[in-house]
């Protein structure tokens, strides 16, 4: 038995095809959580490491090597009757051919429709993760002719940015609005996802796919503003502000500043180092913003980041770019 002080250590792997789409088991019904859907995987032996635990398991389970793998999210969970720590891990490429090995049903499944299926209690962020891309945009300040402003969102569009925040804070409210609708038309074209970094009540007013909470509404709400099927995200920069995001249930999480910036030079950051250690006790996604940018990528899922979030690395012209 496993003293119940101890966290059981597990690694799970959201496998994805060619498709984009991810593989899902179904946990046999005799076994803790059964008859729930997970993302394959198991416990972890004494004496190996992670990647070692899961190349075994995915083997075990469903007669696949991993070829290309990448860490995605790492969450703590207490069940009345035990504790896990859960390392997910992206698989981007694999060779064999996936099926059940014990028995168990397994399906792909488009990321979208994931929110329709049954999954432990824990699984909830890691659900999330798998939805989430690795970058996301904040817009710059509008400024002038707001078909400038459309023409590089579209651009960083299709440099295949797909999960957007419009953050305009200069904007009066009509104009805002405006704007925001033409975002949308913008993003849809590309399947993308636009957030509104305002008031939750406009979300439904223009048809948005969420809202952004800064630290001002993050501290002023007691609950989460809008329901399941809209994204709720909040701007962090302490494990205060991430413990009050993760209780009002916000899906996703900015923690900054992870470097210093041209527009806070002086000001305190995080590091990697703090960053991974805020991130890593986090219950929800969590992405690195502050003077990081695409290249950064793989530094930050070494952090326990979701990826990174920018503004100026994600929406100057591309022909600004040195
Ligand atoms: N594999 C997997 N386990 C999960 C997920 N979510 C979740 O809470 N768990 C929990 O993590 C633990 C994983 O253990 P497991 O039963 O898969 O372990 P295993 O493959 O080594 O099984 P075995 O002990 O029967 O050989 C269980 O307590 C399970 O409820 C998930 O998405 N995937
Ligand atoms: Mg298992």
């Amino acid at each position: 038995m496993t003293d119940a002080t101890d966290w059981l250590r597990v690694v799970a792997a959201a496998v994805f095809d060619d498709a984009g789409r991810v593989l899902l088991a179904r946990r046999p019904a005799h076994l803790h959580q059964g008859g729930l859907w997970e993302f394959p995987g198991g416990k972890v032996e004494p004496g190996e490491s992670l990647e070692q635990a899961l190349a075994r398991e995915l083997e075990e389970e469903l007669g696949i090597l991993p070829r290309r793998s990448r860490p995605l999210i790492r969450i703590r969970h207490a069940y009345p009757d035990r504790r896990v720590e859960l390392d997910v891990w992206r698989v981007d490429a694999f060779s064999g051919e996936p099926h059940g090995r014990e028995g168990q049903p397994v399906e792909w499944v488009a990321p979208e429709e994931l929110p329709e299926r049954e999954f432990p209690a824990a699984n909830r962020p890691i659900v999330n993760a798998v939805r989430l891309p690795d970058r996301y945009l904040v817009t710059g300040e509008p400024a002038g002719d707001p078909r400038r402003f459309l023409a590089r969102l579209d651009q960083a569009l299709t440099g295949g940015v797909r999960l957007v925040q419009l953050r305009a804070k200069g904007l009066p409210e009509a104009e805002y609005l405006r704007l925001a609708g033409q975002a949308i038309e913008c993003c849809r074209q590309h399947g993308a996802r636009l957030l509104l970094n305002g008031p939750p009540g406009w979300v439904e007013r223009v048809g948005a796919d969420g809202v952004h909470l800064d630290s001002r509404r993050l501290a002023s709400l007691g609950q989460r503003p809008l329901d399941s099927r809209y994204w709720v995200a909040a701007s962090c920069h302490d494990a205060r502000e991430l413990a009050r995001a993760e209780a009002i249930g916000c899906d996703f999480a900015v923690l900054s500043p992870v470097l210093p910036t041209a527009s806070h030079p002086g000001a305190p950051t995080l590091g990697w180092g703090g960053f991974a250690e805020l991130a890593d006790a986090a219950r929800i996604p969590v992405y690195a913003l502050g003077g990081v940018g695409p290249a950064d990528i793989p530094r930050a899922h070494g952090h326990y980041a979701q990826g990174i979030a920018a503004i100026r690395a994600l929406w100057e012209p591309v022909s600004a770019r040195s």
